[in-house]
Order: C-alpha cells, then sequence, then structure tokens
C-alpha cells in the first residue's frame, strides 16, 4: 500500500475534497496543515506554487482534481467504465466552471457594493439555473453516475457542505429532491459519516 501525504493550509477549501475521498475509502494518509512561514519555505518546491498537494511515496502531484480523480481510481469511485469515468470528469469539470469561474468574484472583488451585486446575481440567476441542470444530471436514487457512490458525488457534497454553505449559506436545494438524495448518499458513507463528527473546525 503507498504512503499518502495531503499538504494544505488549516482549511478545508479545495482540499476537504481529497480528505472526504480517503475518508470514504478507508484510506491512511497523514493530513498536513502548513501556515505562514513554513509555507514559504514549501512553495518554491511544489510543482506550481499552490497547495494542495499529495504526495505519494514521495512522488508529489498538485491541482485538487488531479489528486482526486487519483484517490478516487484506488479507492474504486471513479466510475466503472470508461464512459462513467468520463461522467464523473464531466459532472467534476462543470461544478468547477460553476465555482471556479462563477464564484470567482468572492476573491478577487475589492468594491464590496458590487461584491453584494454580484453575490445576489449568483444567489437569484446563477445558482438556481446551475442546480436545475444538476438536478437532471443526478439520478432520482442521488448518484450523478451509475447506481453508487463516485468522486462526482463526494465533489459535489463537498461543494455545497464547504463553500456554498460558508459564503451563501442557505437552503439552495430545497427545490432538488435528487441534489438532496445526493448529499445524502455522500453523507451517509460510514467513512465520510465518522470525518465529518471527528474533523477540525476550521474558518474556511
Ligand atoms: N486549481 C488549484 C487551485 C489551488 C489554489 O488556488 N491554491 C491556493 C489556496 S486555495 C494557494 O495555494 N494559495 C497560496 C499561494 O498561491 O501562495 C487546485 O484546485 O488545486
Amino acid at each position: 500500500m503507498p504512503t499518502y501525504k495531503l499538504t494544505y493550509f488549516k482549511a478545508r477549501g479545495v482540499a476537504e475534497f481529497a480528505r472526504l475521498l480517503f475518508a470514504a475509502g478507508g484510506l491512511e494518509y497523514e493530513d498536513v496543515r502548513v501556515e505562514g512561514e513554513q509555507w514559504q519555505q514549501l512553495k518554491p518546491k511544489t510543482p506550481m506554487g499552490q497547495l494542495p498537494i499529495l504526495e505519494v511515496d514521495g512522488a508529489m502531484i498538485c491541482q485538487s482534481k488531479a489528486i482526486g480523480r487519483l484517490i478516487a481510481k484506488k479507492i474504486g469511485m471513479a466510475g466503472k467504465t470508461d464512459l462513467e469515468a468520463a461522467r464523473a470528469d464531466m459532472i467534476t469539470d462543470g461544478l468547477e466552471d460553476l465555482i471556479g469561474l462563477k464564484m470567482s468574484f468572492f476573491f478577487t472583488e475589492k468594491d464590496e457594493n458590487k461584491k453584494e451585486e454580484k453575490k445576489k446575481e449568483f444567489v437569484e440567476k446563477i445558482l438556481p439555473s446551475a442546480l436545475d441542470l444538476f438536478e437532471k444530471l443526478a439520478s432520482a436514487e442521488g448518484y450523478f453516475v451509475g447506481n453508487s457512490l463516485t468522486w462526482a458525488d463526494v465533489n459535489f457534497f463537498s461543494l455545497f457542505n464547504g463553500f456554498i454553505n460558508r459564503f451563501i449559506p442557505g437552503d439552495h436545494l430545497k427545490n432538488h429532491v435528487n441534489l438532496n438524495k445526493v448529499m445524502g448518499n455522500v453523507s451517509s458513507n460510514p467513512g465520510i459519516a465518522k470525518w465529518l463528527k471527528e474533523r477540525p473546525e476550521t474558518q474556511f
């Protein structure tokens, strides 16, 4: 069994997704959380100057989705066929568009008034229409791919449970039956349920 060391900041952020997958698969890993000077010393040694990084037997991988895909393959949650794997990638890339592109103003917009306007548009228009799309992509049993949990479901959960709940709390999924089932399927996975109870509290 390879040794895994996941390094990120003292936050859930974009690394929580990997932690959830490790929990789902019951894989042992070292959960390293750096800050300040420690990060400044580590940064030049990372492949792209950013965290998270995952070291697998000492080999370093960055980019949270590449890390997630690798763990998903290891734990049998990447899709059972090439087509299922592509569908899981499709969901993951779609979620990245929603968060990476359409929510980037949360970090980049300095003008508070403009930020409020963009937030309003995101909550009232962009998010509901994206959720309507994702609702149709999820099955009535609450899976984006096939009939069992994949990393696409975990990614959706991670996004809602983390990023969206923190920045724009609210019952955004109240009209989305299938998506609520996805949330339930992920949170009731035994490894994930345990991690959700014991994980450290962080600001982000
Ligand atoms: N696309 C990358 C984004 C990684 C990223 O933005 N990392 C930020 C923290 S969330 C970072 O390392 N910031 C510190 C820095 O750039 O010095 C991923 O998904 O892993």
